[in-house]
């Protein structure tokens, strides 16, 4: 399973972010820059990026702790790294960021080391949400946050019939265009199997975070985890 996940984002990484941009139109921008803001992040910390594939959530942060700032961007497509690498490379001046090709079930850092964390569309990916969420906790240091932004269903039926009907009839047949289908069609059977916001909320106090708030944002198309160690 994971070996396939890993593959899909490595089939993706040609077309990833032109598609983002405009299947959001431009949304996913405004989203993200909201989950960073949550985070509590400022100039000279240490971040992280979990599942940080082309990089867009690691570059806003790099851009928010400044140079005196470090971030870390973690993700397992050896492909969309590259992206990633080839987009800070392109800034001036230089943004302070490692990528690291590795596991965020197994993260190799040491224990309360960050001093915020984000996760962009990535828990509903991974095979093991606790997992992930305990490896989070034990990175970060005491008093911090991390903000995981992801799709949510929507409450509201009149959101949910647009949501599916947008995954079926616009991002799949785009996708399609651009030769990667199979791969967009697997969002939403995904999102079907993602605990809702409060099913987050609950395991992130399993395992051992103080507080955990979910926000739907989008009209509860998507939503973001705000979970304080
Ligand atoms: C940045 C976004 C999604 C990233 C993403 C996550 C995944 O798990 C994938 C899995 C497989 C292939 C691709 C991805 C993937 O790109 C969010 C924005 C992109 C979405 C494709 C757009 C979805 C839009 C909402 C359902 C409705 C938005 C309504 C309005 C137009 C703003
Ligand atoms: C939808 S992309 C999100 C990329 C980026 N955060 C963004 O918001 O655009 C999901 C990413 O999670 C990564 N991923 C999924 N499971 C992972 C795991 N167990 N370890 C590392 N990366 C993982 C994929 O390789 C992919 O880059």
């Amino acid at each position: 399973m994971t070996n396939e996940i890993r593959a899909i984002f490595d089939r993706i990484a040609p077309v990833y972010d032109q598609l983002n941009d405009w299947l959001s139109l431009g949304q996913h921008r405004i989203w993200k820059e909201m989950a960073i803001k949550w985070t509590g992040a400022k100039p000279g910390d240490t971040c992280l990026d979990l599942c940080c594939g082309s990089g867009d959530l690691a570059l806003r942060l790099a851009r928010r702790v400044g140079s005196t700032g470090q971030v870390y961007g973690v993700d397992f497509s050896a492909n969309l790294l590259e992206t990633a690498k080839q987009r800070a490379q392109s800034q001036y001046p230089q943004p302070n960021i490692s990528w690291v090709e590795a596991n965020v079930l197994d993260l190799p850092f040491e224990d309360n080391q960050f001093d915020a964390a984000t996760m962009g569309y990535g828990l509903r990916n991974v095979t093991d949400i606790p997992r992930s969420l305990q490896e989070l906790h034990r990175v970060l240091k005491p008093n911090t946050k991390a903000a995981i932004l992801d799709f949510h269903r929507p409450n509201n039926q009149q959101f949910r019939t647009f949501q599916q009907w947008y995954l079926d009839s616009i991002v799949v047949p785009l996708a399609d265009r651009l030769g990667v289908k199979e791969e967009y069609a697997y969002i939403s059977p995904s999102l079907d199997r993602f605990p809702i916001g409060k099913e987050q909320v609950e395991i992130a106090r399993q395992v051992g975070f103080t507080s955990a708030t979910h926000y739907p944002i989008a009209n509860g198309m998507m939503g973001v985890l705000i979970i304080s160690k």
